[in-house]
């Protein structure tokens, strides 16, 4: 466990074939995680048929990795109390409460982002359906 491995290809592709279990296993367990990274597959294809500016896509790219981010760390924390304390416990349920917090806070702000860049875009798109 605590033997430093001396750095080569193969270790570097081996923790990449760890942290992409990871996310299999996220995906597959988790529904919130299915969710998020939904939303997220939407808001970049919107991006993409909306063209947005490259400032706009970074910022939507960087929303979206914040909360499919926040989602993980999230789900490993619920994971690792499920582990050590498989009964209702109210340490647990503030570290949980907390963690869920973190996920929620997260969205909130991807949302308003995609508010402040989508509206502009949609109300464009909108206006020229409705003016004859
Ligand atoms: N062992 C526990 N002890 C005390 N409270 C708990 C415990 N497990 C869960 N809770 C409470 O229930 C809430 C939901 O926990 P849970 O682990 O079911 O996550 P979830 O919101 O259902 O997420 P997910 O659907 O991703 O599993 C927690 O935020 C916490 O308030």
């Amino acid at each position: 466990m605590n033997k430093k491995s001396k750095f080569s290809i193969k270790t570097l592709l081996n923790s990449f074939k760890h942290a992409l279990r990871g996310v299999k296993i996220a995906v597959k367990e988790e529904d919130n995680a299915k969710i998020h990274l939904g939303i997220g597959i939407i808001m970049y294809v919107l991006s993409a048929v909306l063209k947005l500016k490259k400032m706009e896509i970074v910022a939507v790219l960087f929303s979206i990795g914040f909360v499919v981010v926040a989602e993980l760390f999230n789900s490993a924390i619920e994971n690792l109390c499920d582990f050590v304390q498989p009964n209702h416990h109210k340490q647990i349920k503030k570290i949980k409460d907390i963690s869920a917090a973190a996920v929620l806070i997260s969205a909130i702000t991807a949302f308003i982002i995609g508010v402040l860049i989508y509206t502009d875009y949609l109300m464009n798109i909108a206006s020229r359906f409705l003016t004859p």
